[in-house]
């Protein structure tokens, strides 16, 4: 958990509060149709996408980092996505969760929700969770007190460590503990985890705020083979509760969590299907080998 996150977290309760206030009062311009948020805090899927991109672009200094992008994920799906060095992958996260603004183009986090109105801060408020490649877990603290902490937003570290979480809260403790594999490491301090059980709690960490869709830049990079094996257990065992997009270069893992899997290139869907179906694509042999 960030100071970043922490901050994100003490206006959670205050976005909730400008969600419905939007939610009875916007009109006109892009609140009329879609930016309502017709009840804070719930997604609207019945349109079968937690995510929606539709002609998004963006240019750094006129050069087009994202083109016309388009795709879309389905509630509880694990989508994987790849693509070779600069192809947009991580600027595609960036737009998504608010720290770039595209030029044009539509995302919709659900149906109802315009993404494009909202801030970073407010993103992640909204049920998105983004992990980035490096662990960022509070060292000096335990597993136990990092994942509380998740949960104690608005309060700063030293006076949240006097906070009672309610039982909910400890029922989802006990099973974020378990689903990310340290049960048995509560009291262990995270500067003496592993790389690989550091990127775990930092995924609990964000799993204790219950996002709906869980964005991870790069997961098993610098892992072990069995932290990579465990991870990909992990993954699957969170698809159909929570949303994922998961960009990585490692074809192993890719196989292994995979269902679709989206090739980005220059900015934009240069093939999409199975692992398989991509591989055995010429457009995408020709990125990955150069020809
Ligand atoms: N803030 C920025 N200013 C200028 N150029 C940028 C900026 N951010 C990204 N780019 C450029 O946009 C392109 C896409 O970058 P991006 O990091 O999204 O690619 P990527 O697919 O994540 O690559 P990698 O697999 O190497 O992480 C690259 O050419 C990059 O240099």
């Amino acid at each position: 958990m960030t100071p970043d996150l922490l901050e994100e977290g003490a206006r959670r309760v205050e976005v909730h509060a400008q969600l419905e206030q939007q939610g009875r009062t916007a009109s006109g311009g892009r609140a009329a149709g879609f930016g309502r948020v017709a009840t804070p805090g719930e997604i609207d899927v019945t349109h079968g996408r937690i995510l929606y991109l539709e002609d998004v672009s963006v240019s750094f200094d006129g050069f087009k980092a994202i083109n016309k992008l388009s795709l879309d994920i389905a509630p509880g799906e694990l989508r994987c996505i790849i693509g070779p060095n600069g192809a947009g992958k991580t600027t595609m996260m960036d737009i998504i969760t608010g720290k770039t603004r595209p030029d044009e183009g539509t995302v919709f986090f659900g149906s109802t929700i315009d993404l494009l109105r909202y801030k970073e801060a407010e993103i992640a408020q909204l049920g998105i969770g983004r992990k980035f490649q490096k662990p960022t877990v509070f060292e000096q603290l335990t597993v136990l007190e990092n994942l509380e902490l998740a949960l104690k937003t608005g309060k700063d570290v030293a006076s949240s460590m006097f906070f009672k979480l309610d039982s909910a809260q400890s029922d989802r403790l006990a099973e974020v503990l378990r689903t990310i594999h340290l049960a048995d490491s509560v009291a262990r301090r995270a500067g003496n985890l592993s790389h690989g059980q550091k990127q775990w709690l930092e995924i609990g960490m964000l799993l204790m705020q219950a996002p709906r869709l869980l964005l991870l830049d790069e997961p098993v990079a610098g892992m072990t083979d069995e932290e990579t094996v465990r991870t990909a257990e992990l993954f699957l065992s969170l698809k159909g509760k929570h949303s994922l997009m998961v960009v990585e270069h490692d074809m192993s893992f890719i196989k292994s969590i995979s269902e679709i899997v989206t090739v980005l290139c220059d900015g934009s869907v240069l093939a999409q299907g199975t692992l398989d179906q991509v591989q055995a694509d010429e457009r995408v042999i020709e990125v990955y080998l150069g020809r």
